[in-house]
């Protein structure tokens, strides 16, 4: 089975690449919209909510159509300044006035905090109550899973060398010992991510350059983000700024949909 060339697309400025990265999103919605009447989108935290911040307001968006996950979560509260979901609604679900009806933000369960485990199972269910014999496939077929980059080359809540990078049948994972605090989150598995149509990269910024670089010039190393590679026909584009593209050799596309 062949895998996707990563695509790489850098941009002169911040404000340029969140109006594409919009641009790009808005193009995969309105093909899967037209194709099934709904759209599925996995979500990171850290620094890519506020990459997304083109999307308010523009023009196609339908947010009604929308069905949210996260590609990784932290246990905590969802209130709490290190949840994933808390920093969706801050830098984007609060800005859209209802437009996405709350119950298709697919949060974890409160109040299973205490227990990781069925935590996971109850999220991992969510999955299954959207994906399961809708395709046949044995892994969920998101529409896009929009994913970080970590200094380290950690995706989601998957960190180089951790054994959850080999995880080859559960949808959703937890781990107990990130190195990145809190130490205590759940992850979409590699495989899950690995089985997307399409996944998109955001990163910015000269301190991600080093990482970047080994990334796509090195993928034999192994990082994370190195082994996200989903099966033809599925695509991986990477959206960057200048500054975190200046040390890699890896050719750049020029954006346009
Ligand atoms: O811990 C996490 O880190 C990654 C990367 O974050 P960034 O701030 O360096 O962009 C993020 O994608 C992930 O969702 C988050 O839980």
């Amino acid at each position: 089975m062949t895998s996707a060339t990563p695509v790489l697309y850098s941009f002169p400025s911040s404000d340029l690449l969140t109006e594409s990265l919009a641009t790009y999103i808005t193009k995969i919605q309105k093909e899967a919209i037209n194709k099934k009447g709904r759209f599925t989108i996995a979500i990171s935290g850290g620094s890519l909510p506020k990459t997304l911040r083109g999307l308010i307001g523009k023009p196609g968006v339908k947010w009604d159509k929308w069905h949210v996950y996260y590609a990784d979560e932290r246990i905590v509260p969802l209130d709490d300044p290190e949840s994933n979901h808390a920093l969706c609604e801050r830098e984007l679900f609060s800005h859209l006035g209802g437009a996405l009806p709350a119950a298709q933000i697919h949060h974890i369960d409160e109040s299973l905090l205490g227990d990781i485990e069925e935590l996971t199972d109850a999220y991992e269910g969510e999955l299954i109550k959207e994906f399961a014999n809708k395709d046949a496939a044995r892994f969920p077929v998101f529409d896009l899973v929009l994913l970080g980059m970590g200094p380290d080359g950690h995706t989601a809540s998957l960190f180089p060398g951790h054994p959850l990078l080999s995880e080859a049948d559960r949808w959703v994972a937890y781990i107990e010992d990130s190195p990145k605090p809190p130490p205590k989150r759940i992850t979409l598995t590699l495989r899950v991510i690995n089985h997307a149509a399409h996944v998109a990269f955001v990163a910015s910024g000269d301190g991600k350059k080093d990482t970047l670089r080994t990334i796509l010039d090195e993928p034999e190393q192994g990082l994370p983000c190195s082994r996200v590679r989903p099966a033809h026909p599925g695509t991986v584009s990477w959206f960057v700024d200048d500054a975190a593209s200046a040390l890699t050799k890896y050719a750049r596309t020029q954006f346009g949909v």
